[in-house]
């Protein structure tokens, strides 16, 4: 399935729940506008089979799914593709396991080098961040809205802008060049379906 080129990337929020809450957030995300999802599980109990079952759920509403972290959990779900940090593996390695058509995704934190070099690995798409301070992240790394304007003149590639972001500080984010706001906290800490549709409007006003 194909990478959307701009729109709300809701990624899921498991700590705590039960996988049927997982999905039904998802689900509940996707109808109020999330165009990809990304499976992120830091304490994953039995991932292969929620991975599983959101994979039916985004395909049935024609949305792609990435697994955080893992090539090999991408590739024993059915996954679209994976999404890698700097401590999670090389682009190479995933393309080579996960084949062409497959979404790769690259956190590049505040680096425009980093995602200069990922695109010429075949990127799919580069991620920046943590913007503001992350309720689920708090040690993230902070990056400057400067990057994201330098990135929009240096990549082709969607740029994906991740970090504590509300549907109240978004807009700032898309103006300096981001093309997708990825999103935990601000969806998942609130009534999902409302949340989402809320971000929606960000893009719909733009
Ligand atoms: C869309 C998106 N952007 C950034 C990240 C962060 O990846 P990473 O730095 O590997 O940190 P963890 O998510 O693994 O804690 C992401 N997951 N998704
Ligand atoms: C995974 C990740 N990487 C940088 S910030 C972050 C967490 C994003 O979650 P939230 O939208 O709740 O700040
Ligand atoms: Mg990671």
């Amino acid at each position: 399935m194909r990478f959307p080129p701009r729109g709300l990337y809701a990624i899921t929020q498991t700590d705590g729940k039960s996988p049927a809450t997982v999905i039904a957030e998802i689900e509940a995300a996707i109808r109020g506008g999330a165009v990809v999802v990304q499976y992120r599980d830091k304490h994953p109990h039995d991932a292969l089979t929620l991975a599983r079952e959101l994979v039916k759920v985004c395909h049935r509403h024609r949305v792609p799914l990435l697994i955080n972290d893992n090539i090999e959990l991408t590739l024993e779900a059915g996954a679209d593709g994976v999404h890698l940090g700097k401590n999670d593996g090389h682009i190479r390695e995933a393309r080579e396991r996960l084949g062409t058509d497959a979404i790769i995704g690259i956190s590049c934190y505040d680096s425009l080098e980093r995602a200069l070099e990922a695109q010429a690995h075949g990127a799919t798409y580069a991620a920046f961040g943590r913007f503001f301070p992350s309720g689920t992240k708090p040690l993230a790394s902070p990056a400057h809205p400067d990057t994201l304007r330098q990135a929009k003149q240096a990549l082709s590639i969607p740029i994906v802008a991740i970090g504590g972001i509300l549907p109240e500080n978004g807009a700032a984010l898309l103006a300096a060049g981001a093309d997708l706001l990825a999103v935990i906290g601000g969806i998942f800490d609130h009534d999902p379906e409302l949340s989402a549709h809320a971000y929606q409007r960000l893009f719909d006003s733009q």
